[in-house]
């Protein structure tokens, strides 16, 4: 089957066609700078739309797949859109600002331009819901949860998803008696505890704001701050602001891209070099911490965009986690790729992988498999 699969961002869309038959990736690309030289997501689409006429020699897509990040408490599972699923997702557009009102705008678009082709939604949510209360549940009261929906929901599920089963089989261990840490370090960056290859815990909670330092988000902070700004007059979109898009690693660095960082930091840049430490330094806590979540880790996995190629970043964090009998093997270390490795030494209590991920081949399988169970033409 001819899968397009879909991430779209506020300002860009990347997208991915893959026959999901044969596992083969036929194109692959990125429309961004939406909002500014690509007027909106419609336009973004007729530009797509183009470029796959050239790409596809003609060849044509049988299902779209959209990565959704926030899937509320609905979503556990993939799911064929209708516009009542559309709504919903934009419904869930408060708790994800900077993620669902892309992609509902990037189905609609779909839909208007395509109206024939099925399409599927994949929940970055969806693999979390195997939280128990006690991971899920704020130490607030529970009327906000009857109310609002304020629980931990938990990102990035897609990808530790794929990774988590990926690095249980590198290790040669069963995936369904599968205990890790996993860390996704990307523009957004969370830890998941897994316990027998489930979600038991994650950094992320209501919104993909809480937990590690981030591109230009804060992660945790001491909520009365928020208390605080507004009563020294800072409005809910200034906050939204301030903690989404002017803090993390930007705010500490004046930079929110990790490459940038690193090279920054190694030139002698005093604000680099203790982004890296607040980063690293936060990211090794929660690393202790699930260890024990899980009951004792079988592995502490790094995967997608500084998880696989941030070695540096990774030395920092590995160098904290002596207390836990980890002992970095700084040559592995080195070695970059798109296979999974081992960065531990032999003698390492808990090895340490780096396993890549790839969101968009599991979104293209999920996608497959929802619409090849299909008994009948779906009704948008
Ligand atoms: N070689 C590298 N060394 C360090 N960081 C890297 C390297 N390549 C990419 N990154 C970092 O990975 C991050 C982006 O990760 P990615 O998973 O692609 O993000 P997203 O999918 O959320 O946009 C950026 O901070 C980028 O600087
Ligand atoms: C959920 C989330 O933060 O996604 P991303 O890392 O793609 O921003
Ligand atoms: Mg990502």
């Amino acid at each position: 089957m001819l899968v397009l699969v879909i991430n779209s961002g506020s300002s860009s869309l990347k997208y991915q066609v893959r026959e999901t038959d044969t596992e083969e990736l036929l194109t692959k690309g990125i429309i961004d700078r939406i909002g500014d030289v690509v007027p909106d997501h419609a336009a973004a689409l007729e530009e797509l739309a183009g470029r796959l006429r050239e790409e596809l020699d003609g060849r044509s897509i049988d299902a779209v797949g959209h990565r959704v990040v926030h899937g509320g408490e609905r979503f556990s599972e993939p799911v064929l859109i209708n516009n009542e699923i559309v709504r919903s997702i934009e419904r869930l557009s408060p708790l994800a600002p900077l993620h669902n009102p892309a992609s509902a705008m990037g189905i609609r678009a779909v839909h208007d331009k395509w109206p024939k082709i099925p399409q599927v939604a994949v929940f970055d949510t969806a693999f979390h819901r195997t939280l128990p209360e006690r991971a899920w549940h704020y130490a607030l009261p529970n009327t906000l949860y009857r109310r609002y929906g304020i629980r931990r929901y938990g990102f990035h599920g897609t990808s530790y998803g794929y990774v988590a089963p990926t690095a249980a089989r590198f290790l040669g261990i069963d995936p369904a008696r599968f205990n890790a840490v996993i860390a996704h370090l990307g523009n957004g960056a969370s830890v998941a505890a897994i316990r027998n290859g489930k979600s038991i815990d994650t950094s992320m909670g209501f919104t993909p704001l809480e937990g590690l330092v981030m591109g230009t988000r804060s992660g945790d902070v001491d909520p009365s701050i928020l208390i605080f700004l507004a009563r020294q007059g800072y409005d809910a979109d200034t906050l939204d602001d301030l903690l989404n898009r002017e803090s993390g690693l930007r705010a500490l660095a004046g930079e929110s891209d990790m490459r940038s960082i690193e090279t920054a930091a190694e030139q002698g840049d005093e604000r680099s070099r203790l982004a890296l430490d607040v980063a690293a330094y936060r990211l090794a806590k929660y690393i202790g911490a699930y260890h024990v979540a899980v009951g004792g880790a079988q592995a502490v996995v790094f995967t997608a965009g500084i998880g696989e190629n941030g070695w540096k970043f990774r030395q920092l964090v590995l160098d904290q986690l002596g207390p836990l009998g980890i002992r970095l093997d700084s040559e592995a270390n080195l070695v970059t790729g798109k296979q999974a490795r081992r960065i531990s030494t032999e003698d390492s209590a808990i090895p340490a992988l780096v396993v890549p991920t790839d969101e968009e081949e599991a979104i293209a399988e999920a996608t497959a498999a929802v619409v090849g169970n299909l008994e009948q033409e779906p009704v948008f």
